[in-house]
């Protein structure tokens, strides 16, 4: 059994929602999820030692939240090359957050990367529950 971290920035807990759903779909295929919000990743040490990663943030003024800007200047120094990782957030309109958070785990980090990243409009939108969970299974399969 494999283990995989989740660490998401969310405001008023929509990404949030999605890293839960995302995390179910970790644990129905058999294998361990943690959640953790971005406040509680103090160093790369708190990175270190998982099987797979996703990593998620909301846009707000067509930016990812600071939090995991600084979670991914944190990332470069936890050597996650090769590992399965996956990136998603909520959004209204634009959302660049995911795009941003899946391309610098692939050409920072050399992270092995799911087809693309979840950008969902809410984790209650029609379909969004189940995107949200294949999500996590296609995290799962990589390990
Ligand atoms: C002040 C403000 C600015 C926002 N800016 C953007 C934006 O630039 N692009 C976008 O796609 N969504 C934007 N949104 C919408 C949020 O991304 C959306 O409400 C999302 O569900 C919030 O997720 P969260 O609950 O995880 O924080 C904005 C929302 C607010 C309140």
């Amino acid at each position: 059994m494999g283990k995989v971290l989740i660490v998401y920035a969310s405001r008023s807990d929509e990404t949030k929602s999605i890293a839960e759903l995302i995390a179910e779909g970790i644990r129905i295929s058999g294998h361990e999820a943690e959640l953790k919000r971005t406040s509680d990743i103090k160093s790369e040490d708190d990175l270190k030692g998982y099987d797979g990663y996703a990593f998620g943030s909301a846009t707000y003024h067509g930016e990812m939240i600071t939090s995991m800007k600084q979670i991914l200047f944190v990332g470069e120094r936890a050597e996650l090359k090769d590992k399965p990782g996956g990136a998603f957030g909520a959004y209204g309109w634009s959302g660049e957050a995911p795009g941003r958070i899946f391309d610098t785990m692939d050409h920072i980090f050399g992270m092995k990367m799911v087809s693309g990243p979840l950008m969902l409009k809410a984790s209650g939108v029609e379909g969004g529950i189940q995107a949200a969970q294949e999500y996590g299974k296609s995290i799962a399969k990589m390990i």
